[in-house]
């Protein structure tokens, strides 16, 4: 370890949680939790210990409210009983903390204190604080809705770095009403160790940041076991080569021999193939961000389109180009492309408490790691293109039944993105601990969203079939939009 040769950066100390966004919720009688300790000179223990109904819970005894008084043991928060630690700075991890005394395993170390924000205040900061330069993360998420930001108000905790084999764990305590986060030991400690919990952070795209806390079991990059990295890195990774060109089996016979040479001229890591072996999008990347970190220039992504959107800093961004052909597969595609990746500097800490869950899958996109080549990948991103559908089909009548259903299912799926922003970071929580929750009539909000998209859906494709297999179609698709609205508002094509 190296002495103290850099200045501390500047930031407030306090040890209480700073509630300048919202006031401190008020704690009503009928909610505060009363134990049944009854304190017994001969047993330490007796006075709220692990026996407490309240400890039990992860919730801290009210004063004034607890049998025992003043010898109450489960007011750790509040008393701010910290363990004794020390600052030291690091070898490429910036300043660190370590423990100045031994810790007992399941011992409170600290309490991560900061300003308490709103899930969107968190993502605008972040943002804000990316584009200042800060490489630092200092916002822990709280809850589905808010977030403590330890940037500028904070206590020792936040100087405590990542450790993929970390000695210390966060959780979540009921303290007067109001959800508390501490750093615990989950094993015993010893004196002059440094302190490390795993922060989960979720990474969103961009530059990726080397870990550097080297225990055997690194996963190499911060965020590295988040959804967005692994599924970054599963398509195109330079040593994987389940998706190399050669495996690909496009041809039976030696005389379909041509289009595997073409594909193989094709650079696997940063293109999208169309089944004729043409790159569709080619992308070039830009790493904008400089750091004392090692950072890696990442592959390029080439996602299905999400629902979910982008947020935070926008790090390095993603030109597309894409070849304009007129084909019965919608523009959403190239859309996507141009969306810009981004980090976002949050860390998870775990959650005590939960009421809904909801399933891995259930409700986000997920994107299929069962595809097993960019032609299959390139299938499940197209979408039906109902205008250009409804072009070939000769009657008004047809034409604007698939463009209302179109309609109609345009309207469920901006819905449902709506929504999925309102309960994102309990979803993220949820996915990255299995232990988060969001309100039961959030996730009825979501399921009734879920069923009109789906129904949205089927309906536009019935309609499809139907009007196809029914409807005379023309010739040749060179009609166009007529000027006129029908009288339902709805926009039909002309019929020569
Ligand atoms: C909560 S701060 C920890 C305190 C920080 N080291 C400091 O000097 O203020 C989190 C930041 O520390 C750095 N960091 C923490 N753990 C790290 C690790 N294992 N490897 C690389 N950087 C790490 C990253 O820059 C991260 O965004």
């Amino acid at each position: 370890m190296d002495q103290h040769t850099e200045e501390l950066p500047e930031y407030i100390d306090i040890n209480q949680n700073d509630f300048s966004y919202r006031k401190h919720k008020k704690q009503k009688e009928e909610d505060i939790a009363i134990c049944e300790c009854k304190y017994n000179a001969n047993d330490p223990d007796s006075a709220c210990g692990e026996r407490c109904w309240n400890v039990h819970t992860s919730t801290e005894c009210t004063p004034g409210y607890c049998p025992c008084g003043v010898l109450c043991k489960n007011q750790r928060f509040q008393k701010c009983e910290y363990a004794k630690t020390k600052l030291f700075q690091t070898q490429g991890r910036g300043w660190g903390l370590l423990a100045d005394e031994d810790l007992k395993v399941g011992q409170f170390i600290i309490e991560y204190c900061g300003e308490v924000i709103s899930w969107k205040d968190a993502k605008r900061r972040s943002q804000a604080y990316e584009i200042q330069g800060l490489r630092d993360a200092f916002i822990i998420s709280l809850n589905a809705s808010e977030s403590i930001d330890a940037t500028k108000k904070g206590s020792l905790a936040r100087f405590i770095n990542h450790s993929c084999q970390p000695n210390c764990e966060t959780r979540k305590w009921t303290v007067l009403g109001e959800i508390r986060v501490g750093i615990f030991a989950k094993e015993d400690i010893s004196r002059g160790t440094e302190l490390g919990y795993d922060y989960n952070f979720e990474w969103y795209g961009g530059a990726k940041v080397r870990c550097l806390c080297g225990a055997a079991s690194c996963c190499g990059f911060l965020g590295a076991r988040s959804r967005g990295f692994q599924e970054d890195t599963y398509l195109w990774e330079d040593d994987d080569d389940r998706y190399s060109v050669e495996k690909i089996p496009l041809y039976d016979s030696a005389e379909d021999e041509p289009s595997s040479k073409l594909l193989k001229s094709v650079d696997s890591s940063n293109s999208e193939y169309n089944i004729d072996g043409k790159i569709k999008y080619s992308m070039t990347m830009t790493v904008g961000v400089g750091s004392e970190h090692q950072f890696e220039t990442n592959a390029l992504v080439v996602q299905p389109p999400d629902p979910v959107p982008m947020e935070a800093v926008v790090v390095n961004e993603v030109k597309a180009e894409a070849s304009v052909e007129m084909k019965p597969y919608s523009q959403d595609t190239q859309q996507a492309f141009s969306q810009k990746n981004a980090m976002i500097s949050r860390i998870r800490s775990n959650s005590a408490c939960r009421n809904y869950h909801i399933g891995p899958g259930s409700l986000t996109k997920k994107r299929s790691k069962h595809y097993s080549n960019g032609r299959l990948k390139q299938l499940a991103q197209d979408q039906v293109n109902a205008k250009f559908i409804a072009l070939l089909l000769v009657t008004k009548q047809a034409q604007e039944e698939i463009l209302r259903c179109e309609e109609i299912k345009n309207n469920a799926n901006s819905v449902l993105d709506s929504l999925y922003n309102e309960i994102r970071p309990a979803i993220e929580e949820h996915e990255r601990d299995s232990q988060d929750c969001v309100a039961t009539s959030v996730a009825e909000k979501w399921i009734e969203a879920c069923c009109s998209k789906l129904k949205a859906d089927f309906d536009l494709h019935y309609s499809i079939i139907k009007n196809v297999a029914c409807t005379p179609r023309r010739p040749h698709p060179e009609a166009k939009l007529s000027e006129g609205d029908n009288e339902s508002g709805i926009r039909y094509l002309a019929t020569d």
